[in-house]
């Protein structure tokens, strides 16, 4: 194949497997077999080491393409990653909504599943991911870029061409978790306490390879620059997401009142045994962005979301039935 061929193929198989990787990752409802897949992505390949020219960092064969790192580079996050007060019991919840609807009067809110994992925030500029970063102390995290770039569920590239700064949360899944514990149990390695942890340990790995091998996966939950796009709220926000590429959470719920939070928080507080992933509460959160500026934010966490935290289960320790020698 020549130059000029292989420039319009590369390009066309980049969009083949990002929307392959998109429909299987992102919608859990892929199109073609894995064999298309790995046919495709070995075709690229292959173009790639025809014409190394052709090989860009945002190619789908070089999610995991980073060398280990020495250590990790600290990044300033270009909008500070704010944390969430806690609520505890239904009052915690009342005296927020009255807090609230004292500041800015009627208000509706999101409810989202508060995901047990580890907060990162993305970087996206003409549509392509070039950043990623943990939370830090809120104003400056660790470039973890190559690393994130391991999740498949992590657009490289966007369905559009724009520039966001984007939250989310990285975690385990929960089945991932106990097969990765039970490999380092048959080790005789050190098991991780949770996925929470098995999650951050993962992306604090210097070597991406090993990062990739851990099945982590992202939902996001937050467009930093939402207002510069034009939208107006959270909930928009979070449909713009989906509608680029990004995985958000389906659990979530727009409330008219405090009522209908308390009553769909607790009604998760069972359900969640059920659910692939561990969460630790809920999070609500004033779905107008121009009620959210009125209300701002303290030093560590906005005024205009809380996260109501359910109760920790009294912990089963699971014995492991250690082989008596
Ligand atoms: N773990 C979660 O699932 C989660 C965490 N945080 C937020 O939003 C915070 C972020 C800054 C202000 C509101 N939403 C979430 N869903």
């Amino acid at each position: 194949m020549d130059k000029q061929d292989a420039i319009a193929r590369v390009e066309e198989l980049h969009r083949l497997l990002n929307q392959y990787n998109y429909e299987y990752h992102v919608l859990d409802k892929p199109s073609v077999p894995d064999a298309e897949y790995d046919r495709l992505m070995q075709e690229l390949i292959a173009l790639e080491a025809q014409y190394p020219e052709l090989k860009t960092k945002d190619s789908p064969s070089q999610r995991v393409g980073g060398q280990a790192l020495d250590a990790f580079v600290k990044v300033q996050h270009h909008m500070p990653m704010l944390s969430l007060a806690n609520a505890f019991n239904e009052g915690d919840l009342r005296d927020f909504d009255r807090r609230v609807r004292q500041e800015v009067g009627d208000v509706k809110y999101v409810c989202e599943l508060k995901i047990d994992g580890l907060a990162v925030s993305l970087r996206y500029e003409d549509g392509y991911f070039v950043q990623g970063a943990t939370r830090g102390d809120g104003l400056i995290g660790e470039d973890i870029t190559e690393n994130l770039k391991t999740i498949r569920s992590l657009p490289l590239r966007l369905k559009e061409n724009v520039t966001v700064e984007v939250r989310g949360e990285a975690f385990m899944p929960k089945k991932s978790f106990e097969i990765l514990n039970q490999q380092r149990s048959e080790r005789g390695e050190e098991l991780f306490a949770n996925p929470r942890n098995a999650a951050a340990g993962s992306l604090r790995q210097l070597d991406p390879k090993v990062a990739a091998s851990r099945n982590l996966d992202l939902f996001v939950y937050g467009l930093a620059n939402a207002e510069e796009l034009g939208i107006d709220s959270h909930s928009e926000a979070l449909d713009y997401l989906h509608e680029l590429g990004f995985k958000t959470n389906p659990e979530r719920r727009v409330c008219a009142n405090i009522d209908e939070v308390i009553q769909f928080v607790m009604s998760w507080h069972e359900k969640r045994a059920q659910l692939p992933y561990e969460i630790d509460g809920m999070v609500i959160k004033v779905d107008s962005f121009e009620q959210q500026e009125q209300l701002g934010a303290t030093a560590k966490s906005p005024r205009w979301a809380i996260a109501y935290k359910f109760p920790a289960e009294e912990v089963v320790t699971k014995l492991i039935d250690i082989e008596l020698s």
